[in-house]
């Protein structure tokens, strides 16, 4: 059925029914972000989360964003859900889906984004905002992830690193069968980690949010990455309960808009936000957003799995490396760095800091893995 086009019935956006409800019974005024949301949240939870989802789905942006170009303009490709009908249908006991229809993923990053989309709606009925309050005023201090790389660079003169706890992934399969997070965890930081990225992707990764909170527990000092795939602020107010020291926004995912307010959320809480892209579109974009200082760059192609870490020295080539220079922005090299060639090619190309995870997780000694991988001891 390769290209059927099947007629469905004109779909009336739930979206748009409670962006009207939202305008009609709820003014949406940004003063301090997570203060005014609890005041306001639990008579309109869904007026602010509709004002949300409003501006994720490009509509009329409530943040004010640097950037003026519209969402498509913005070269976005993927779809944040199913863009009509249902995803497929059951005749008997076979189920059916329409091939290149709006209702099957393209790749699989737009696999994991329409997956986190109904799993956040889920969580979000379980857990509305206003009920994750208290939970926020017992979490941990947040720590300055940031800082945590300028230091480490300074101190090391080599790329920070972040070291991934990852069990596995979609382009690579299971990493690391004995995978016990927290022992990860202990090892990275032992081996001279300025940051840990902590996978809290289930479905995909075999990552969760209870690892995160057993590694902030467990008494690691190092900040934490929260590597969630964020599309609704609720995810930010949960991460934070959880332990998270920073965020993760994916340029490929995301609408400067939504970048631009997620980041301002974050900063209210004193997280970091790591802003991921891949190619030269999105790297503009982000360095058009006023306040973004920690850019990565995945080396992998999130929707064909291809790996160059030449990508890296790409995007930081000519104007966009002064650009980053002159406002000061900590690059991150994500993905696909195996040797200590890899870290000296990322670093003459003008990072400051490393993502890595797979190259580091299968070791049998994580810690004694960033020796290798940078050809030296760099715990402090
Ligand atoms: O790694 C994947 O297969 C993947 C697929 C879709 C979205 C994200 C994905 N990975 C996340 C990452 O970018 C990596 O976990 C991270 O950059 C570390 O990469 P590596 O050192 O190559 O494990």
């Amino acid at each position: 059925m390769e290209g059927t086009s099947v007629a469905t019935p004109p779909r009336v956006s739930l979206l748009n029914a409670s962006a009207l409800k939202c305008r009609n019974n709820f003014l949406v005024r940004r003063r301090s972000i997570p203060g005014y949301l609890f005041e306001n949240t639990r008579r309109n939870n869904n007026a602010i989360n509709c004002v949300l989802s409003q501006e994720s789905e490009g509509g009329a942006s409530v943040a004010s964003s640097s950037s003026s170009s519209s969402v498509d303009d913005q070269g976005i490709k993927i779809r944040r859900r199913p863009t009509s009908g249902p995803p497929s249908h059951a005749v008997g006991p076979f189920e059916f889906r329409l091939q290149n229809d709006g209702n099957t993923p393209r790749n699989i990053l737009e696999e994991i984004i329409w997956n986190k989309d109904v799993e956040i709606t889920q969580l979000k009925e379980k857990k509305p905002l206003y009920s994750l309050k208290k939970a926020l005023d017992t979490a941990p201090p947040v720590r300055d992830f940031v800082g945590a790389l300028r230091s480490a660079y300074l101190r090391t003169g080599a790329p920070a690193l972040i070291a991934e706890v990852k069990k596995a992934s979609p382009s690579r399969g299971v990493l690391r069968e004995d995978f016990h997070p927290v022992n990860i965890a202990q090892a990275y930081e032992n081996g001279g980690a300025a940051c840990l990225s902590v996978l809290t992707d289930e479905k995909y990764f075999q990552g969760s949010f209870e690892n995160l909170a057993a590694i902030r527990r467990s008494g690691i000092k190092r900040p934490l990455l929260c590597k969630e795939f964020i599309i609704d602020a609720w995810q930010i107010y949960y991460a934070r309960t959880k332990g998270a020291d920073a965020i993760l926004l994916i340029a490929s995912v995301l609408p400067d808009a939504d970048i631009n307010y997620m980041s301002k959320i974050a900063k209210k809480f004193g997280l970091s936000t790591l802003v991921e892209v891949h190619n030269e579109s999105e790297m503009d974009r982000v360095l058009r957003i006023d306040g973004i200082d920690l850019i990565g760059i995945n080396n992998r192609n999130l929707e064909t799995f291809e790996v160059d870490i030449s990508n890296t020295k790409k995007l930081l080539e000519g104007k966009r490396g002064e650009i980053i220079r002159q406002k000061d922005i900590i690059v991150v090299g994500e993905s696909g760095l195996f040797t200590p060639d890899d870290i000296a090619y990322v670093q003459e190309a003008g990072v400051k800091a490393v993502l890595v995870g797979e190259s580091l997780v299968k070791q049998s000694d994580p810690g004694k893995g960033i020796a290798d991988l940078y050809g030296r001891n760099i715990s402090s």
